[in-house]
């Protein structure tokens, strides 16, 4: 099973959400322009780390940012992992992910278990209480949110659980940008699996952002990055990799899960 994926490395303002639902509307329409089945958007895409006005900008349970995505999958009969957006939910702020089918239906939400204290998450936001595991077109996903990349055992649990695909939606700085290669290569390795992953760019008033996007295929081989500027990265996978790394090195049957 193949499928066309469009990454969209994009800038985003900060504190702005109307500017950047403009953006995100223009690039879903280019990227089904050329081709793509599947859009995947960055982390916090509607307002940035705007953290000190979430009160103002979240959205409510993420209603209209759902219903934004959903009219453009329906519209464009496209699958989006719609990055994460601010939500303003009954338990706190969140950094939520939103995934939407190409019939617009909301398949899987999200919210950011690993709060990052370096960029004051844990001041402003509640972590979620959600598995990050989903189905998307029969395929077995996995969801999660920049500083998530950083625990192993967090995505290990989803490999176990069957996941091929790991979604991977960020605002990496560029500072650290070495880390996010290294990591997001060895949660591919360690896990067989296809990574997809998506980090905005441009900056905000205390981070310039890396860009880096990236597929890994499931041997830990880039099948394509990003690079530095402002742009969509189409990419295409195809599943069928998985099972033969799998094959190749058994790591599922092989681990002994009751010593560690
Ligand atoms: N937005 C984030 O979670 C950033 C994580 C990060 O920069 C890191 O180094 O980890």
């Amino acid at each position: 099973m193949q499928k066309k994926i469009a990454l969209i490395q994009m800038d985003v303002t900060y504190g702005d959400p109307k500017v950047n639902f403009a953006r995100v509307n223009k690039w879903v329409k280019d990227a089904v322009q050329s081709g793509a089945e599947m859009v995947v958007l960055p982390e916090l895409w509607d307002t940035g780390y705007d953290l000190k006005r979430f009160d103002v900008l979240a959205d409510k349970d993420a209603h209209a940012t759902t219903e934004f995505l959903s009219d453009l999958a329906k519209q464009h009969n496209v699958t989006i992992i719609g990055g994460s957006v601010a939500e303003d939910s009954k338990d706190g702020m969140k950094n939520t992910m939103l995934v939407i089918d190409q019939n617009g239906k909301l398949v899987h939400k999200y919210s950011k278990l690993h709060l990052f204290q370096l960029m004051d998450e844990h001041l402003h936001l509640v972590e979620g209480q959600d598995e990050a595991d989903f189905e998307l077109d029969g395929v077995p996903s996995a969801g999660f949110i920049c500083y998530d990349i950083r625990f192993p055992e967090w995505l290990r649990k989803s490999a176990v659980n069957g996941a091929k695909v790991m979604y991977v939606v960020a605002e990496w700085p560029k500072s650290r940008i070495d880390h996010w290669r290294t990591l997001l290569q060895a949660r591919a390795i360690e896990n067989q699996c296809y990574v997809i992953a998506c980090n905005r760019i441009g900056s905000d008033p205390n981070n310039e952002f890396g860009g880096m996007s990236l597929v890994m295929d499931p041997w830990g081989e880039i099948i394509t990055e990003g690079g530095s500027e402002e742009k969509m990265i189409l990419s295409e996978i195809d599943l069928d990799k998985v099972d033969e790394v799998r094959k190749r090195i058994p790591i599922f049957q092989d681990r002994r899960a009751e010593w560690y």
